[in-house]
């Protein structure tokens, strides 16, 4: 059976695109057809981190406003062959009804194992895409307090919307954000965000330099490997969790 994950934070800016192409990419490595759902209406940005920039002809926008089917606007990875990617409008979507873009979505359950919606920040789309689609959510946070108070509001509403299988994926660690912040270790994000442990990332200069120039990372690099435990995971298989020393 397609599972559904959505990738979701309160606040901007922390690493949503970055969890959803990192595990997306895991997933598809590991031998699952993975399909990326951009849904980040009027700001794509995945493109250029998947180094696909080129390739999109139709897109979301052109699903949800009728002028293709999904499949036509779904394109392959040339890097990743398992890895697929339906881009966001890269102009605001000013309408669109919420019902189509389930059944965007659901029309192409049936082609995918994985299928990964990398949700806007805040409480809008994104809650409406985990209550109506996800399977499970990943919220994604970073040590500071802004981050974690949001993140608190996310997994809050969840717990209204009777949806309880979340976790927290804590990026951009390092030992400069946690002594920067009033932050003293990791259990205080857990603890702030109210959301069980997924995954840590640290920060990472070779992350930020390989999405700035469309590429993905080998697998054999660190948050590579990070996303592999994290796909695993995410699929109920039981991966310790190292946390690299800050
Ligand atoms: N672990 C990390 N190490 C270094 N840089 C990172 C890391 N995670 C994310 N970044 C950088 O942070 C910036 C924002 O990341 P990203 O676009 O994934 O965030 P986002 O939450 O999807 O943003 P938005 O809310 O605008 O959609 C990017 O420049 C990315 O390269």
């Amino acid at each position: 059976m397609t599972k559904i994950i959505s990738v979701t934070s309160g606040k901007g800016g922390v690493g949503k695109s970055t969890v959803s192409a990192g595990v997306a990419a895991a997933f598809a490595r590991r031998g699952k057809k993975t399909l990326i759902v951009e849904l980040d209406m009027g700001l794509r940005g995945l493109d250029l981190m998947l180094g696909m920039e080129n390739r999109i002809v139709y897109d979301l926008g052109d699903v949800l406003q009728g002028r293709c089917l999904p499949w036509d606007a779904v394109v392959q990875s040339e890097e990743i062959p398992r890895l697929w990617y339906l881009a966001a409008p890269s102009r605001t979507l000013l309408q669109f009804r919420f019902e189509d873009l389930v059944k965007c979505v659901n029309d192409l359950k049936e082609k995918f194992d994985i299928i990964i919606l990398d949700t806007p920040a805040g409480l809008g789309i994104s809650m409406m895409a985990v209550r109506d689609l996800s399977d499970y959510a990943v919220i994604v946070a970073t040590p500071d307090p802004v981050c974690i108070r949001d993140g608190a509001k996310v997994a809050e509403m969840m717990e209204e919307m009777h949806f309880s299988d979340y976790g927290v994926m804590i990026n951009r660690v390092s030992r400069a954000a946690v002594r920067k912040s009033s932050i003293h270790d990791l259990d205080d994000v857990i603890d702030g965000v109210g959301a069980p442990l997924i995954g840590v990332l640290t920060e990472d200069l070779a992350l930020q330099n390989a999405q700035s120039r469309g590429l993905i990372l080998p697998e054999d690099t660190r948050p590579s490997k990070v996303f592999l435990a994290l796909s695993k995971r995410l699929e109920g298989i039981y991966v310790p969790l190292v946390i690299d020393r800050l």
